[in-house]
């Protein structure tokens, strides 16, 4: 199979109609990826997929891996890859959409290179919100989702699993000049002008491309 046919393949082997456009949004727990792709949803015509929130609708929806999805959310830790693209093929497809913010996905080395491996996808950009723990913690002690990892006792992991397996996500697609990091301890909407910056230039190929060696 060429590289393209294999670059559109989903969960079950067919391929898709479509070679998206997919922008990794990512950043620490809290650091505001969810807030801001709402926003770059309405201004630029993107389908935003967050992993978490598909996880937490499968555990909703009865599905036998429920239990485990709900434990590993509880301890703050990664669910295997599988069913994470699973779930996130599913909705690539059922979206009729070809561009797409992922959101808290990739989280470490094995989520990263099981997607390119299964989808052949490679991401156009990745956007990193970069926030100082301590706004982190208050944000999300103050998020009032009923979240049931959002304690102090989880959010510490959720901190530590960010800071030794995603982290190094974020540092590979740098290498690559990939990232545009992002402040984002400052109000949303001072956050969003600057998510404007990066999504509202393009070039030939949809996109401004530059490396954001300092955040905007
Ligand atoms: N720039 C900001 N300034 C202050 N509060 C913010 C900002 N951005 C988001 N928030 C608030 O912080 C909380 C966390 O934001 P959000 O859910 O967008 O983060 P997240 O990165 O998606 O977190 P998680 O990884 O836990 O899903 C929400 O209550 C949101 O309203
Ligand atoms: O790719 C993913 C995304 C999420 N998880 C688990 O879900 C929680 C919550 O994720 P949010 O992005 O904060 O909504 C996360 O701590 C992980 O336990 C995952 O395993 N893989
Ligand atoms: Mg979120």
């Amino acid at each position: 199979m060429g590289t393209v046919e294999a670059a559109n393949k989903d969960a079950n082997g067919s391929i898709l109609e479509k070679n998206p456009t997919v922008v990794f949004v990512l950043g620490g727990p809290g650091s505001g990826k969810g807030t801001q792709c709402a926003n770059i949803v309405q201004n630029f015509g993107y389908t935003h997929l967050s992993a978490g929130d598909l996880l937490r609708a499968e555990i909703k929806s009865g599905s036998e891996n429920g239990t485990m999805i709900q434990n590993m959310i509880k301890e703050g830790k990664i669910v295997p890859s599988e069913v994470t693209i699973k779930l996130l093929q599913r909705a690539i497809k059922e979206s009729g959409n070809d561009k797409f913010l992922i959101d808290g996905f990739p989280r470490n080395e094995e989520n990263r290179a099981a997607f390119e491996k299964v989808t052949g996808i490679e991401p156009a950009f990745v956007l990193y919100f970069d926030c100082p723990e301590e706004e982190m913690e208050r944000r999300l002690l103050s998020r009032n989702q009923g979240r049931e990892d959002d304690n102090i006792e989880t959010i510490r992991k959720r901190f530590k699993v960010f800071l030794d397996s995603s982290l190094p996500v974020i540092n590979y697609y740098d290498a690559k000049g990939k990232v545009r990091k992002i402040a984002a301890a400052r109000p949303i909407e001072e956050v969003f002008e600057s998510v404007k910056e990066i999504f509202g230039q393009k070039n030939e190929k949809g996109f401004k491309w530059f490396m954001a060696e300092k955040a905007v």
